[in-house]
């Protein structure tokens, strides 16, 4: 109980304090030359590594001039069009291939698979107790925040957690890959449980079955799912597992694991970047967005009545009022997202067969004139289309899943590029990340207390 202070009073002044202390005046960014955001003056990134994992382009540069080109993304120099095309044609789920190519730089073998899979599927289980105690004693509302925690609490459990020797860190990574569809859908069991009141279901994972299956088998009461849910959860996997090393989660790993720090460390924090709206948290704001604009636009298909919604948004009139529309944009693509273009044509699929075409047409209209309006609001030369966030949670709303879910299965994906960008940076790194800030506060003399102004 506080005796002298209405704690209310002390943080409303003090916030104004924090605001009028802490900004900085806008012009003087390009004074100094800063590159805000690690960017160039132009919007392409600084460069600050090299890597072999992911490779993103969404533009090209010539003669100093950025041209927006149709995006692409390779996993180690394989186009995700082939690598999706090549696990589809077989029937085959891709989500385990694809980590192994991110991880080790290569293809596998069928027996390399195999034994690939095989190592996943006995590292899937947690250490004795760590349900009980890490997850069901302690649930929270936050899948994601939960997930962070679960992580750094695997650290206690392991016997070798500071090792850096590749064979030790590979171990940490595997067991990271595999146990996260568990962690994740034992920390939504408990919330459910928890907050929402609904019975307590912890199924084993079934040693046969893909990450993505285990995943619907472990999320649903009946533990059942169909060929197409577990085909499509699969593909969204693939297609959200890497992204070169500039993107905010990876180079999060980056950062953290250049002071010589512990994998556990660098992936909790990179969950914690990966959590945000503008980051792998757009899924869910895209379908919580779209649910507005369901609310609000009366009839879905007249283009006007979209557009004039869309320029509501972006004058932050509506939804959020924060100017954004979730799912469009992107710091390196410009024209096309391959992602987002690959998971349009599957949920088209998806949607016939659950019959919510309507909805689909919906999203198109916003997919197609959000770049347009937002050109014209903002009147801004970015050229901007739908990311990969724009379809994945719609996708996921349509196989029934929980929006608590739709960032946590980005995770689950993307913590194989994490792994691949951390075994990259322990091998290939070796300096810690130290870029400058300049001061730009007065220096002032030290005032004792008895002289300070009340
Ligand atoms: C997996 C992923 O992380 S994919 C990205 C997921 N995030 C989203 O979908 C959120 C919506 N999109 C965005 O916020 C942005 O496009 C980002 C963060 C993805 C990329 O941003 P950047 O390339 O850095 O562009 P930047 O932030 O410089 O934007 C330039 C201007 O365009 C605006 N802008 C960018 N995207 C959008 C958008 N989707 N809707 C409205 N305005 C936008 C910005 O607000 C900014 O306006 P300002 O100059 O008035 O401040
Ligand atoms: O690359 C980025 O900036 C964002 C990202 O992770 C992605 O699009 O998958």
């Amino acid at each position: 109980m506080l005796k002298t202070v209405n704690y209310q009073e002390f943080l409303d002044e003090h916030s104004n304090m924090a605001l009028t202390n802490n900004r900085i005046p806008a012009e003087q960014y390009p004074y100094f030359n800063v590159k805000r955001g690690l960017r160039n003056s132009d919007g392409t990134g600084v460069l600050v590594g090299l890597t072999e994992i992911g490779d993103v382009t969404g533009y090209i540069v010539e003669e100093h001039e950025k041209i927006p080109v149709e995006g692409a993304l390779r996993y180690r120099g394989i186009s995700i069009d082939k690598l999706v095309a090549g696990f589809q044609a077989s029937g085959r789920p891709g989500f385990e291939e694809a980590s192994y190519l991110l991880l080790f730089g290569d293809l596998p073998t069928r027996k390399k698979l195999d034994q690939f899979n095989e190592i996943l599927e006995s590292s899937r289980k947690l250490p004795a107790g760590f349900v009980e105690n890490m997850i069901l004693e302690a649930p929270s509302r936050n899948i994601m925040n939960k997930l962070a925690r679960s992580i750094l609490a695997l650290y206690s459990y392991d016997d070798d957690a500071e090792g850096r020797a590749i064979t030790n860190v590979l171990r940490q990574c595997i067991e990271l890959i595999a146990r996260f569809p568990i962690m994740i859908a034992y920390a939504y069991q408990a919330k459910m449980h928890n907050y929402n009141k609904k019975s307590l279901y912890i199924h084993n994972p079934d040693p046969g079955l893909s990450t993505a299956e285990n995943f619907l088998r472990l999320i649903r009461p009946n533990k059942e799912f169909t060929k197409l849910e577990a085909e499509i959860l699969d593909l969204a996997l693939v297609l959200h597992a890497e992204h070169g090393g500039g993107n905010n989660s990876t180079f999060t790993t980056h950062v953290v694991m250049s002071s010589d720090t512990d994998v556990y460390s660098a992936i909790a924090a990179a969950v914690g970047s990966l959590k945000g709206s503008k980051h792998g948290g757009a899924n869910n704001k895209v379908v919580a967005m779209m649910e507005n604009f369901k609310e609000n636009i009366k009839d879905w298909n007249d283009l006007d009545e979209v557009e004039r919604y869309l320029e509501k948004v972006i004058n932050k009139e509506a939804y959020d009022k924060t100017g954004l529309v979730y799912g469009l944009g992107h710091a390196v693509y410009t024209k096309s997202d391959p992602r987002a273009i690959i998971l349009y044509d599957k949920l088209n699929e998806l949607a016939k067969e659950k019959g919510v075409m309507d909805e689909v047409q919906l999203y198109r209209n916003v997919e197609k004139l959000g770049p347009e309006v937002f050109k014209r609001v903002k009147n801004n030369d970015k050229i901007i289309s739908a990311n990969v966030d724009f379809y994945s949670g719609f996708i996921y709303k349509i196989l029934g899943i929980n929006p608590d879910l739709y960032t946590p299965i980005f995770a689950m994906a993307r913590v194989a590029g994490w792994a691949a960008h951390i075994l990259e940076e322990i091998v290939s790194g070796g300096r810690i990340m130290r870029p400058a800030y300049k001061a730009v506060c007065k220096r002032r003399e030290y005032v004792p207390m008895e002289q300070r102004q009340q």
